[in-house]
């Protein structure tokens, strides 16, 4: 009796431990084998939205993105692409940026050149004003379909990029546009901006993904806090809290920055880097893979609210407001 519980204890033992080593050995052994790991790990192209096909071919290039709202350049001697926003005056992110900008990152997906991207603005002093509020003021409905799942689809194709992610962020980044910057993988931040999930100051309810995004960077506890209050944080406080990774005197000083933190990853296997990331985000990105639907069909309620509407309105006629002074 004890050498057969032995022995079934002692090949539970081998198994279980061959099954924990098998990844690493797979890595060690064969590169395919790497690959087809990845796949069985379900986070590579599966949690991409439908690639669209690349691009345009590769010369450093203006890769254009079709419409003038995003650039996109590519350095070909390091691979490092950059993706600016270009909508002025404040880069409010309306279906044709959210559209540009999917085009682009999907691209850069796939580009085999690309070893990085630097994300920034072309406004001088905002990098991105966050969703555009007319998008969701008194909404059409299809229009209003198409803007939330484009967003949810540039958020995946971001923040589950294969590539390394820097957003250089020259500007002001409230809301939607400090999410974009969370789904970088780091953040340099010019001086005297502000940035931060601002939602409940418009009355509205930044969505889970936008704080599991916010959760990536910053204790719980901070998040909580920042979130509840809607607050906006200055550029020194950003860095104090650990919501950016660097402060650059300027633009150029913050795209240099960028370069230096992804040229650390020439070093580094991209197979390994890339696996490291999408299983460190795993969950967050099944989740959206699996609740797409849903998270839109709240989104769609929850702005058709009259309460909802009339906080927007009202936040609305600030801003104006404040142009006017
Ligand atoms: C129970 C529910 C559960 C779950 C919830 C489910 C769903 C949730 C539903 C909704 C969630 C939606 C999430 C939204 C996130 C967002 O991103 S909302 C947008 C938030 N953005 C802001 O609050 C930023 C507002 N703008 C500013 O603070 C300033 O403009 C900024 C500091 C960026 C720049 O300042 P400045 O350079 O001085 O520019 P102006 O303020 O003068 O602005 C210039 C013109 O641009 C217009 N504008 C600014 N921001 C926006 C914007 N986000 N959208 C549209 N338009 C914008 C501004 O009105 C000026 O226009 P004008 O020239 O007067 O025509």
């Amino acid at each position: 009796m004890l050498p057969t519980m032995m022995f079934v204890i002692d090949t539970a033992g081998l198994v279980l431990r061959l099954f924990l080593l098998l990844p690493i050995y797979r890595i060690k052994v064969n590169f395919l084998d790497f690959v087809r790991y990845a796949k069985m790990m379900n986070i590579t192209r599966q949690l991409r939205p439908s690639l669209a096909k690349a691009l345009m071919p590769t010369a450093m290039r203006a890769m254009s993105a079709d419409s003038k709202l995003v650039e996109l350049t590519m350095n070909e001697k390091t691979g490092i692409a950059t993706v600016t926003m270009n909508r002025p005056p404040v880069n409010s992110l309306n279906l044709e940026l959210l559209q540009g900008l999917l085009k682009a990152f999907e691209g850069l997906e796939d580009d085999r050149k690309c070893r990085g991207m630097i994300l920034t603005s072309s406004s001088p002093t905002v990098f991105s004003a966050g969703l555009d509020i007319m998008e969701m003021y008194k909404p059409k409905p299809d229009r209003v379909k198409e803007f939330w799942t484009t967003l949810q689809d540039v958020w995946l194709a971001l923040y589950g990029s294969s590539f390394p992610t820097v957003a250089a962020i020259n500007g002001h980044s409230p809301a939607g546009g400090c999410l974009l910057s969370l789904c970088c993988e780091y953040r340099i931040m010019c001086p005297n901006y502000s940035i931060g999930l601002n939602e409940t100051k418009l009355g509205i309810v930044a969505p889970k993904w936008f704080m599991s995004s916010m959760l990536g960077a910053i204790p719980y506890r901070e998040a909580e806090l920042a979130l509840t209050s809607g607050r906006m944080f200055s550029t020194d406080e950003a860095l104090k809290i650990g919501l950016i990774d660097e402060v650059a005197s300027d633009k150029a000083d913050a795209i240099a920055k960028s370069e230096k933190f992804l040229s650390q990853f020439a070093k580094i296997h991209p197979i390994a880097r890339k696996l490291t990331k999408l299983n460190l985000r795993h969950s967050a990105l099944e989740w959206m893979q699996e609740n797409k639907e849903l998270d839109l069909n709240i989104f769609i309620s929850f702005v058709g609210q009259p309460i909802v509407q009339k906080s927007l309105e009202k936040y609305l006629e600030g801003l104006k407001a404040k142009q006017a002074k």
